[in-house]
């Protein structure tokens, strides 16, 4: 008896869906393989964190997810989209609507406020920009900072700095935010504060998240770990 495969609908596609991934590096006359054949589905909504030794390739992969670099070989799809079979044009629209970045370095605008940097993304939209700020102002207070609205990250704190950053990758609504190492700059008890920060923001918002970290305490908080080793999960 042959049995036909489920077919792949809405409800049961996972949102993110990589296929036998690879990425080599070009040094001169040595070709480095960073990513050995990758395959990894994430479903909707779930807290993931990414850890492994420094080498391993985990911003690698975080950041071929999120379309700033790309595969040598091997398919992401996202939403059953192929992701690498888009144009610049469309990678950058979709990039822009549905993902969000969290870096262990904010990278903040320092001559603008906490208000204006996590307005930023969002400036290129053709919308109104009191509806914007109004937004932006809503989500500054959801991660804590709805009094610093007005400081600048010279007048602020990393931890703060950090959540205005988490505030900016979250202002379009995102399905999915990778972050690279979020709290790496953060003493313990900060970058313990700012992990529930995004554990709350994932049960309420629903929104995806993909977190690389060394810190083990953290990860054990989301809710699967991937072990990478050598270019490859482990
Ligand atoms: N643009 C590049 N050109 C050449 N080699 C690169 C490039 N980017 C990364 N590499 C190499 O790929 C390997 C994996 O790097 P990656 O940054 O993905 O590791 P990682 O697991 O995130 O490490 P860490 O925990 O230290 O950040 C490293 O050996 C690195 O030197």
């Amino acid at each position: 008896m042959t049995t036909t495969p489920t077919p792949m609908t809405e409800e049961n596609y996972p949102m993110i869906r990589i296929t036998n991934l690879h990425k080599s590096f070009t040094m001169g006359s040595q070709e480095l393989t960073v990513l050995k054949g990758i395959d990894l589905e994430i479903p909707r909504g779930q807290m993931v964190a990414i850890v492994g030794a420094s080498g391993a390739g985990k911003s690698t992969m975080l950041h071929i997810m999120g379309m700033l670099d790309r595969p040598t070989t091997g398919t992401v799809y996202f939403d059953n989209q192929d992701l690498f079979k888009m144009s610049e044009a469309q990678q950058a629209e979709f990039r822009n609507r549905r993902i969000g970045f969290v870096f262990q370095f904010h990278h903040l605008l320092p001559e603008f406020t906490a208000l204006e940097n996590a307005c930023m993304p969002a400036l290129i939209q053709r919308r109104p920009i009191e509806e914007i700020e109004q937004e932006a102002t809503t989500l500054l207070q959801e991660v804590g900072l709805g009094q610093r609205l007005h400081h600048k990250p010279g007048e602020l704190s990393g931890g703060e700095q950090q959540r205005v950053a988490v505030a900016r990758a979250l202002l379009q609504k995102p399905d999915l935010v990778l972050a690279d190492e979020p709290t790496g700059n953060l003493d313990t008890h900060t970058g313990e504060s700012l992990f529930g920060l995004l554990r709350d923001l994932n049960r309420t918002r629903k929104t995806t998240f993909v977190i690389v970290t060394h810190n083990d305490k953290l990860s054990a908080q989301s809710d699967r770990i991937i072990h990478m080793q050598d270019g490859m999960i482990v």
